[in-house]
């Protein structure tokens, strides 16, 4: 049965009247593609990528699975070409989850006057330009009561750097609504954040990749941050995972490594160090 994620913090939304995303039962995430060349540019990245030997294993788990394209009934009803791909959140209960999209401009080399005209003013609108990235959207388990913390779109868009700040914290805190004079308790940032399977130990293998990678260019892609806090309430890990999405503007490399990318990364990596508390960030 085909059902709109509820899990889903970012991007285009499926309704009756608009093409989004789909998931089914047995794990799968249906992308619909996009009208004009994004759709197609998206299918092009995942084939090309999904092929290409010359993604080291440890690195290829950071993307989500690809199992190819199929035309089928989207959201609003209409017969439409999806990307068929892993659901990320399918093991999961009550994922507490970010999107992050990466680079201080959003836009490949090959893009339309209009479209950078577009995609400039929403980069300085948002902390794209000043951070290397902006949040996009989150939502934070609170619990079988309350539920989720969820901001809107617009208020997300809207933050400023002391917001991005603020909601790194609130990402790993018992409850994000609750502050004391020190700001959230960021009581779940050393085993979210830190460890040798947390979110920064894996942005850092992310980043020697970036580092020397020359294959593609990772324009306006994504970086979701997932963990569960049920499992941490019964004694267990986190499962803190990183994952890269939304390859609508991937481009070659040429030879040239992603500064674009990799900047927004050690931006990103900063910010996360000092949302552990280590106000020097990390030395490597
Ligand atoms: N494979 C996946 N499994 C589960 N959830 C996913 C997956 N891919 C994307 N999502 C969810 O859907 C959201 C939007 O994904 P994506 O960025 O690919 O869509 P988009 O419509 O192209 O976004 P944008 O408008 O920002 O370019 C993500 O924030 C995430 O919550
Ligand atoms: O970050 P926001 O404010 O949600 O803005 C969206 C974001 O820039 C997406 O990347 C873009 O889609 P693409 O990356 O696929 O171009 C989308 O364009 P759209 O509204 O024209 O689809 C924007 O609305």
């Amino acid at each position: 049965m085909l059902k709109i994620p509820s899990h889903q913090v970012a991007g285009h939304h499926a309704s009756s009247a608009t093409r989004g995303p789909l998931i089914d039962d047995s794990g799968r995430f249906y992308k619909p593609l996009q009208g004009d060349e994004r759709g197609s540019a998206e299918v092009t990245f995942y084939d090309q990528f999904t092929s290409n030997t010359q993604i080291p294993d440890h690195i290829r788990k950071f993307f989500p699975i690809y199992y190819g394209t199929k035309v089928m009934q989207a959201s609003d009803g209409s017969e439409h070409p999806h990307i068929v791909l892993e659901d990320l959140t399918t093991h999961r209960e009550n994922p507490t989850i970010m999107d992050i999209k990466i680079g201080s401009r959003t836009w490949g080399p090959d893009a339309s006057d209009a479209y950078i005209e577009k995609c400039m003013k929403r980069d300085r609108e948002t902390t794209t330009v000043k951070l290397g990235f902006r949040i996009s959207g989150l939502q934070i388990y609170i619990n079988e009561g309350v539920g989720y913390y969820k901001p809107t779109r617009d208020r997300v868009l809207k933050s400023s750097v002391d917001d991005v700040r603020l909601f790194f914290k609130k990402f790993v805190s018992s409850d994000p609504n609750v502050e004391s004079g020190m700001g959230p308790d960021r009581d779940l940032a050393s085993l979210v954040y830190g460890g040798p399977n947390g979110i920064l130990a894996q942005l850092l293998e992310l980043k020697a990749w970036f580092e020397d990678q020359i294959i593609y260019h990772f324009s306006a892609c994504s970086l979701l941050f997932m963990f569960e806090k049920g499992l941490v309430l019964e004694g267990g890990s986190p499962n803190a995972q990183v994952k890269i999405i939304d390859f609508a503007h991937v481009t070659e490399g040429n030879g040239v490594i992603d500064h674009n990318f990799l900047g927004g990364l050690c931006s990103l990596i900063k910010f996360i160090s000092v949302a552990i508390g280590d106000q020097n960030g990390h030395s490597q």
